[in-house]
């Protein structure tokens, strides 16, 4: 659905996109992780066709996005800071969309008032900023995007309001094949709904995971000896030792679930247990020494 490759993006001599790549599915979610001036602001902006990048190309399905309204008109952008015209009740926005996008469907954007249940005639502007994003995302379903690019979304949602929103987004996925972009600070918050994830990290993309392959191929295992600890079960092949306490070990290792089971029985173990494991211990492992910028997204 979209492929980018090596975008830059630079503000004067900062450079708040260097070499980005990357691809989304069709009828998949993709996390943007990153902390603050990470780079996540801008990228989205040019997967929505606001900014232009210097150099690199992005498409979505197949063709670009800037200065083409055809491509425009299937994407539902939220942005961080939502924009509404004055005095503009939520009924004239809705009028306004239909105007504009094909897809909006008035049946949905009625039943939706189910959901969301604030007046229609009230003022966008009158509105808590709670309340104001619960309308973006009430007027984003109502138009039936192929592409939701959604910046910071779940930020002043309430819990019950950010779980219906997030089943809300799963639903669309599986129903209409709908793609969904979703930037974050926080990985714990969209960890549930992503299919992938990508970290970016001053404009750079450090890290992308499909979070299926991580689930099949890493595992953590507990080991408890009751004779000396092998020296040689340290060495770098069998994973990060990232807990000792007396004779129990804790690995995180790479590998199909019987590998690392086949891979540490070899030492003889008493016990042996795999544990769940988090996403937070996965990347931190996955980033090495670069581990600072992962972990402020899970705070
Ligand atoms: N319009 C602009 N003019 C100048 N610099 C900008 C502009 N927009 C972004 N930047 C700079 O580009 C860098 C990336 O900003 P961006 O907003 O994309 O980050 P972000 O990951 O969305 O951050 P946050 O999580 O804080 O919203 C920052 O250093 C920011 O100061």
């Amino acid at each position: 659905m979209i492929e980018a490759h090596m975008l830059t993006k630079c503000f004067y001599d900062l450079k708040a996109l260097d070499k980005v790549s990357l691809s989304v599915r069709k009828a998949s979610i993709y996390g943007l992780l990153g902390s603050n001036g990470a780079g996540k602001t801008t990228l989205l902006k040019i997967m929505a066709g606001i900014y232009q990048q210097e150099e690199g190309e992005l498409s979505i399905e197949g063709k670009p996005v800037f200065e083409n309204p055809a491509v425009k008109r299937k994407i539902a952008f939220i942005p961080d800071q939502i924009y509404y015209y004055d005095n503009f009740t939520i009924d004239d926005m809705a009028r306004f969309y239909k105007t504009v996008y094909p897809g909006w469907d008035d049946k949905k954007y009625l039943k939706l008032e189910e959901v969301f249940s604030i007046e229609r005639n009230r003022k966008i502007r009158s509105l808590s900023k709670g309340m104001q994003r619960q309308v973006a995302f009430w007027l984003a379903f109502s138009l039936n995007p192929e592409l939701m690019i959604l910046d910071e979304p779940l930020d002043g949602l309430d819990p019950i309001m950010r779980k219906k929103v997030k089943q809300l987004l799963v639903s669309e996925v599986a129903e209409r094949d709908m793609t969904i972009v979703i930037s974050s600070h926080n990985l714990r918050e969209i960890e549930d709904l992503c299919d992938y994830i990508g970290i970016l990290h001053k404009g750079k993309m450090l890290l992308q995971k499909d979070l299926d392959d991580y689930k099949a191929n890493m595992h953590k295992v507990q080991l408890a000896f009751n004779k000396e600890i092998p020296a040689d079960i340290f060495k770098p092949e069998n994973g990060e030792c990232i807990e000792k306490r007396g004779s129990v070990l804790i690995f995180i290792s790479r590998g199909s679930r019987d590998e690392v089971v086949s891979r540490f029985m070899a030492y003889k173990p008493v016990i042996l247990d795999i544990l769940p494991l988090t996403l937070e211990e996965v990347f931190i492992y996955e980033m090495g020494g670069k581990d600072y910028a992962v972990k402020q997204l899970f705070d």
